[in-house]
């Protein structure tokens, strides 16, 4: 599948691309890894914290680091865990982090050993990650199920964005500048999901992780 960004509308399809998200009910219950990429204000923490609560005892979500500051409400070791830049480096440094990238001037990486654990453990663990990150797992975690969330259309992106509140004006200029590198790459995933109707989308998700 390729995906383009057209006038308004992104011309992106809903699709599996033949990786057989739904083919292997034993290999999830095995314990998998999880990839949702997407760009900024796609509502991917929407649709995660949705999913999380529909089955609270069946997910694992990663708890990233980053060197960003918090945002109003958002906790150290709840949302991320938030590091000074030094102790950042230091931890990659150390190979402490299965993967890692600068995004918007700022480092965000997931901490390896909680994954390896979780995936030992036999649990469905999910990444939220951007997509140099999520390129970079499929490397070393190559049976990783990648799903992508897309907007509508890049309006309705910077809406969301905006309406949200939480970024400097700076911030989303970075943000929908990288957004466009990200809508391009929709097609290395396994499945792209449009997050435009919230419970259908939710539904698509539900469905791709076999969790209903
Ligand atoms: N389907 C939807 N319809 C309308 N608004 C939505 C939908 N999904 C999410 N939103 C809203 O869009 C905004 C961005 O959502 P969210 O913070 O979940 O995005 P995100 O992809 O996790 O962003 P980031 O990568 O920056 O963390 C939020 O205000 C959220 O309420
Ligand atoms: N490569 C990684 N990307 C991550 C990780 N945790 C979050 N992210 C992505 O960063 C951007 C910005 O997040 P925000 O919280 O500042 O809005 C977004 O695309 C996240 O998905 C990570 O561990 N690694």
């Amino acid at each position: 599948m390729q995906s383009a960004i057209t006038t308004e509308k992104f011309d992106i399809e809903q699709c599996d691309a033949g990786n057989n998200i739904a083919a292997d009910r034993e290999e999830l219950a095995m314990g998998k890894l999880i990839v949702v990429t997407g760009p900024s204000g796609v509502g991917k923490g929407t649709l995660l914290r949705n999913l999380l609560e529909r089955y609270p005892d069946r997910l694992t979500f990663s708890i990233s680091a980053t060197t960003r500051s918090p945002r109003t409400g958002e906790e150290h070791g709840r949302e991320y865990w938030f590091w000074q830049r030094a102790e950042f480096e230091a931890k990659v440094a150390g190979g402490e982090f299965l993967e890692w990238a600068e995004y918007a001037g700022n480092l965000y990486g997931t901490p390896r050993q909680p994954i390896e654990q979780a995936i030992a453990n036999g649990q469905i663990i999910i990444l939220e990650i951007e997509l140099e990150g999520a390129r970079q797992v499929a490397q070393s975690f190559p049976s990783a199920r990648r799903i992508f969330i897309a907007p509508p259309s890049m309006a309705v992106l910077e809406t969301r964005l905006r309406d949200r509140s939480t970024d400097s004006e700076a911030q989303i200029v970075k943000r929908l500048s990288h957004a466009q590198i990200e809508i391009a790459a929709a097609a290395e995933f396994d499945l792209t999901i449009v997050n435009d109707d919230l419970e259908v989308a939710l539904q698509t998700l539900e469905s791709a992780l076999m969790l209903p």
